[in-house]
């Protein structure tokens, strides 16, 4: 019998479901990972913008991520919106416990319409508690920016940024994502040896809502399955690509990827798979 993979997610609900929780499980299910979550907040949120934040209790998330590592296990685990620095410090003392392994820690901060997902006083745990414990972070520009202290314009400030999340902050591994500078959007790897990077050609839309969630979504559910870094984030690349690509155009703003796509491209028609470049 095929083994069953399985991955958790611990992040904020988005009741729209293109973000959070919702944007994990689907892309785990598109990849074949059986997915779980531990949910840290619901958000009130649509295309326009989130319009509530409704934190759950710590012993509700400790809870939830107790019943699902104490029972089915998994075989990564990704963060999404942790918000508060208890919230945080709560899920590096689980990863330690349970010594969960393929962690990727996407660091979400603030949602496209504007709203603060992560509390300025959650920068220090994030960088100093949760950071060290992953095998990957995964920020956006300027979550790196932030994480870092510098500021991000070149692809050289890409690569030098992943280095310092790696080697001064202590994370495996670091993917600074390219999406926030203008032109094809360039990811850049560094694995603590040597730089990766990942191109694909921009598409214009506005339909960019949960790009990050799903990237690093996606990165787990590979990692799950046993795929190197390397393949897991070329992988995830392909995903996100193919669902920003293939736009559902719900809602009137920022819309949600479309997850089917990946699974559903034809293959071998040569426009799926972004370049892949090694560097110095
Ligand atoms: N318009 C776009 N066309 C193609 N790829 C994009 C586009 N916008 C973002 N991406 C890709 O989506 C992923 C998430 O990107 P980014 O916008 O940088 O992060 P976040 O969604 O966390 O703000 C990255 O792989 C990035 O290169
Ligand atoms: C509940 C929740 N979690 C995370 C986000 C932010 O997701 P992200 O993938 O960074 O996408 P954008 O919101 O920036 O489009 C969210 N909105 N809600």
């Amino acid at each position: 019998m095929k083994p069953i993979y399985k991955a958790l997610t611990i992040a904020g609900s988005d009741s729209g479901g293109g973000a959070g929780i919702q944007a994990d499980i689907k892309t785990f299910q598109m990849l074949d990972v059986y997915g779980m979550s531990a949910i840290t907040a619901v958000t009130s949120q649509n295309t326009l913008g989130v319009n509530g934040i409704y934190d759950i209790p710590l012993e509700g998330i400790e809870r939830q991520i107790e019943a699902v590592i104490g029972d089915i296990g998994a075989d990564a685990v990704k963060t999404g919106m942790l918000s508060k620095p208890e919230v945080i410090e709560l899920v590096a003392e689980q990863v330690r416990k349970h010594r969960i392994s393929k962690l990727v820690v996407d660091p979400v901060m603030i949602a496209k319409g504007g709203a603060s997902l992560l509390a300025e006083s959650s920068q220090d745990a994030l960088r100093l508690k949760l950071i060290p414990l992953a095998a990957l972070v995964t920020p956006n520009i300027p979550e790196a920016e932030v994480i870092t202290g510098m500021t991000i314009e070149t692809l050289q400030d890409m690569k030098d940024a992943a280095v310092k999340i790696v080697e001064q902050y202590g994370a495996a591994a670091a993917v600074v994502k390219g999406g926030h500078r203008l032109g094809d959007p360039t990811d850049v790897l560094f694995d603590g040896r040597q730089f990766h990077e990942f191109t694909a050609e921009r598409y214009e839309t506005r339909h960019t809502h949960g790009t990050g969630c799903t990237f690093s979504a996606a990165i787990a559910a590979q990692l799950a399955k046993g795929s190197s870094l390397l393949d897991a984030v070329q992988t995830a690349k392909q995903f996100i690509t193919l669902a920003i690509r293939h736009e559902l155009g719900i809602g009137g703003g920022h819309g949600p990827t479309n997850h089917w796509a990946y699974s559903r491209r034809e293959t071998g028609n040569g426009d799926n798979t972004p370049a892949i470049k090694e560097s110095e």
